[in-house]
């Protein structure tokens, strides 16, 4: 290029200003590798090309043929005309050879002008992916004549002007009549890009990216010995047909099927004139993960922006996939994603808030379809109750939850019990139920996704429902008394018990409860849990020990709580004192440890096997062989209980 004169003059020492040298490969490269998501929007931008120029022609001509036809040529050339309003040469020269100009942008205030697809001036670039040459031979609208503009792979381009007439060979039998006005792009495929050009892959990419565009698109497929246009364009929205229509709810469900691969449960309209956007957010018929939201199939003035956008709803609509069509939407240069401004933060807002209308007029309403949904997303819902306060009404009131008198809403538990009791995590559940079911004490499971977040809430908007996580002392409080003359005779044996169990900082207590099959369980909070595990790290940690030690309280002790009113249990407290019954007593410590769901460590490990040996060594006959070892059990760690056990294996109790 011609070097600009020096701001500065040309003196010696003077700066000298230059144009920039554009390297074509490396634009082309930085559009194919690093803006678009791959070759396949080369048919994109050139359907996009073709409808802005007929935009451009209705402009000054509304009765003017719009017709885009794509040809596949037998030498692998790819043919695109269109009725357009075409170019001059003085257009042609400043808008197909300057990379980023563009004649649909607003000359006075640098944005794109409303009516138009494009804007930025680069996409006609994009056909350098899969093609070295483009054609493009153009007639006028405004009656200049034809030019042929030719541009490479290189960089370089030719520009000739035909003389009137010239093409009306070349074009005859072209839709929109001889050299009438209008535009036809000729690519000739690279050899490694072939594949792009088939008439295969051009007939399903124009179907896919422009099928609801608003002009008469065509390609040319064979019929029988000759040829024929097949139409790829619809005219119509999909959803634009009169909601009091009959068939429309299956004519959706079916364009869902074919087009996002599922037979949705609910279309749910969306409306925002203002902005520009219309179309259906379809409910998936099974759950997703709460992470995979943002496919939604969106169009930009009826032209595919993508098939996977994301940012278009609040992320709590995972469980919905929209189809829209948004014209105030403003696309990134890539045109594959939404650019995020005001408008779109808005538009997601209000969509938002139609599909929880829907959500919330659906689940209020009992029925096939709240059930099936419920069945399905009631994550979506749980998310949703933990921001919105009306949410959280109806998440109370239809969501299921475990609960140790069946399955039940937390409506129904606050009205039948008086009180909402919730343990955070399901391993306290499981732990808690079996005994609390049996005394009839109703607790919920709260230990699942967005569970805690709810019921903390609801505590809070509804203090009458008395929601609050279960301790030990609402199980214990629940459990029969012992008969206070027996609770006395077993008064010395329950506090040899909590001796024995003092390294489990366990306290041993008794009393009567269902069911009795059950020797033993083990409460404990998690206040306790907490206070133990700070004084556990203290005791190891040197540097931090004292801070730690400063925020342990005295630990509340875990109970052990023997059934009275089980046999096994009934023995061990009436049994002698010596190593039978003390091994009797860890053995119920270990498999209460185990029914509540906690994993055995290397000490406890070794309690139960040292209960296990004395418990045989008791059992079996004198005369049985000894095959017991002097080496210490697996996993046993220093201080095991060992030292605490009697050496005595004889098999009697010692006194
Ligand atoms: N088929 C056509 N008929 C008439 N003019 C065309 C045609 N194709 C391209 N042009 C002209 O060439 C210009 C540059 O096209 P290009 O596709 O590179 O960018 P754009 O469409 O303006 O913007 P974008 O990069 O957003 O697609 C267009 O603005 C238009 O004026």
């Amino acid at each position: 290029m011609t070097p600009r004169p020096s701001a500065e003059g040309d003196g010696a020492a003077g700066p000298s200003a230059h144009a920039f040298q554009v390297d074509l490969h490396g634009v082309v490269d930085l559009l194919a590798r690093h803006l678009y998501s791959g070759p396949r929007v080369y048919l994109r931008e050139l359907l996009q090309n073709a409808v802005d120029a007929i935009t451009a022609r209705r402009g000054t001509e509304p009765g003017c043929p719009a017709q885009v036809r794509l040809r596949c040529l037998p030498d692998g050339t790819l043919e695109v005309r269109d009725t357009g309003i075409g170019l001059s040469r003085e257009q042609a020269e400043e808008l197909l050879a300057t990379i980023g100009a563009s004649s649909k942008r607003d000359d006075d205030l640098g944005t794109a002008r409303g009516e138009y697809l494009g804007q930025f001036g680069i996409g006609l670039l994009s056909s350098f992916m899969v093609a070295d040459e483009v054609e493009l031979v153009s007639v006028s609208a405004a009656g200049a004549a034809p030019i042929r503009w030719r541009g490479f792979a290189d960089g370089s381009y030719t520009l000739q002007t035909l003389p009137h007439g010239a093409l009306d060979e070349e074009l005859a039998g072209e839709p929109g009549g001889v050299a009438a006005p209008g535009s036809r792009v000729r690519l000739r495929a690279r050899p490694d890009a072939e594949h792009w050009l088939t008439r295969e892959t051009v007939l399903a990419l124009a179907g896919d990216v422009g099928g609801l565009l608003p002009v008469d698109i065509a390609v040319e497929v064979p019929v029988g010995d000759g040829w024929a246009w097949r139409r790829v364009t619809s005219g119509a929205l999909p959803w634009a047909r009169d909601a009091r229509d009959g068939d429309r709810t299956q004519a959706l469900a079916d364009y869902c099927e074919a087009t996002l691969g599922f037979s949705p449960l609910a279309a749910v309209d969306l409306d925002l004139p203002l902005a520009g956007v219309s179309g259906v957010a379809f409910v998936l018929p099974s759950a997703v993960s709460p992470t995979s939201g943002g496919a939604h199939r969106v169009y930009v003035k009826r032209m595919l922006l993508g098939t996977r956008v994301d940012g278009l709803l609040p992320e709590w609509a995972f469980f919905v996939r929209c189809v829209v069509n948004a014209d105030g939407l403003r696309p990134t240069a890539s045109r594959e994603q939404l650019y995020v401004d005001d408008v779109l933060l808005g538009v997601r807002e209000s969509l938002g808030r139609t599909i929880r209308d829907w959500l919330t007029r659906t689940l209020a309403e009992p029925g096939p379809l709240r059930r099936r949904f419920l069945e399905a997303h009631h994550l979506a819902v749980r998310a949703l109750a933990v921001t919105d306060d009306t949410m959280l009404e109806t998440a109370a009131a239809v969501l299921p939850y475990e609960t140790t008198e069946g399955v039940a809403t937390l409506a129904e538990v606050a009205a039948a019990a008086g009180e909402v009791l919730w343990t955070p995590s399901v391993e306290e559940y499981r732990r808690v139920a079996p005994v609390a079911r049996a005394q009839r004490l109703t607790v919920v499971n709260g230990g699942y996704v967005y569970d805690a977040d709810i019921l903390t809430r609801l505590a809070r908007r509804r203090p009458e429902w008395r929601v609050r996580t279960l301790t030990s002392d609402d199980v214990r409080h629940v459990l029969g008394p012992v008969d206070p003359a027996q609770e006395l005779v077993w008064l010395a044996t329950i506090a040899a018990f909590t001796e024995l169990l003092r390294r489990e900082e366990t306290e041993v207590t008794v009393r009567t409860f269902e069911p009795s099959t059950l020797p033993a369980i083990l409460l404990h909070d998690r206040e306790g849990d907490h206070q133990r595990e700070l004084a556990r790290t203290a005791e190891v940690a040197d540097t931090w020990g004292q801070t730690l030690a400063a925020f342990a309280r005295p630990t509340a002790a875990r109970q052990l709580v023997l059934n009275a009113a089980n046999p096994i249990a009934g023995r061990l407290l009436a049994a002698p004192p010596g190593a039978v019954r003390d091994a009797g007593l860890r053995s119920l410590y270990v498999s209460a440890l185990l029914l509540a769901g906690e994993p055995l460590r290397g000490r406890e490990t070794a309690l139960m096997t040292e209960s296990l040996v004395a418990l045989l060594d008791a059992g079996l006959p004198d005369d049985a062989p000894d095959v017991t070892t002097d080496d210490a059990p697996d996993g046993r760690d220093d201080g095991s209980p060992t030292d605490e056990l009697p050496t005595d294996r004889s098999g009697k109790d010692t006194p």
